[in-house]
């Protein structure tokens, strides 16, 4: 007697030969949903006390799928780091279409990344392995230059539209901008979770603003 297939199980099975996407948009989702768990474990106990298997349980997946889509957990936090880093062209794009001036945009997308490092859970992750990545064997991406980069790009328009402090070197500035906004997220972090962010970064650009500006 032919074992039949439950009609719900038939079902799914006849729907994913129908639309191939179907598979394809479970995996999706399966991938992103391993990614949360993964970024919210990381987050909460950092890398060496995360294992496989309580991503898997905290997921709701088994440790094959994990595997399936992320071979090794070094892969895993390499995808977390990442999907961290990849926040940030939308934050810009987004201050730059305010119609601000190039020293504001710059304030502007350091104000909503203190927003994203107190509230999204990727972004938490992700600074918390790039802190511990001496402990992961993997390439994961070089810190801090990517910031440094777009924040020099928007300090050399300041400077070149008349709105840098004269004699301020732009590039200098932006190493500034960038070890201020670490160290601040850095110290609310460790002091109370970042819950004190956005002060402990308005004190912090009140200054920084008053020696940037002529
Ligand atoms: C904007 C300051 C730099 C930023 O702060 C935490 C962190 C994680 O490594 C960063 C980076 O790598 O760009």
């Amino acid at each position: 007697m032919t074992q039949l297939s439950p009609p719900e199980a038939w079902l799914q099975q006849t729907a994913a030969r129908r639309s191939p996407d179907l598979r394809q948009e479970r995996a999706v989702r399966t991938r992103e949903q391993i990614l949360f768990a993964a970024a919210e474990l990381f987050a909460q106990a950092g890398f060496q006390k995360t294992s496989i298997k309580d991503v898997a349980d905290r997921a709701g997946v088994t440790k094959g799928a994990i595997f399936f889509h992320y071979p090794t957990k070094e892969i895993l936090a390499t995808a977390v780091v990442e999907a961290h880093y990849s926040r940030w062209p939308d934050l810009l794009a987004r201050a730059q279409a305010q119609g601000l001036s190039p020293l504001d945009v710059a304030f502007e997308v350091l104000d909503q990344a203190a927003v994203a490092f107190r509230d999204d859970l990727v972004v938490r992750a992700g600074a918390r392995l790039q802190i511990e990545r001496s402990l992961i064997d993997a390439p994961l991406p070089r810190p801090y230059e990517g910031w440094t980069d777009v924040l020099a790009t928007l300090l050399r328009d300041a400077r070149d539209s008349g709105e840098l402090r004269p004699g301020t070197d732009p590039d200098a500035a932006a190493r500034c901008l960038v070890a201020s906004f670490f160290g601040t997220q850095h110290i609310s972090d460790t002091l109370s979770q970042r819950a004190d962010l956005l002060e402990r970064w308005a004190d912090m650009r009140e200054l920084l603003a008053l020696s940037l500006r002529p």
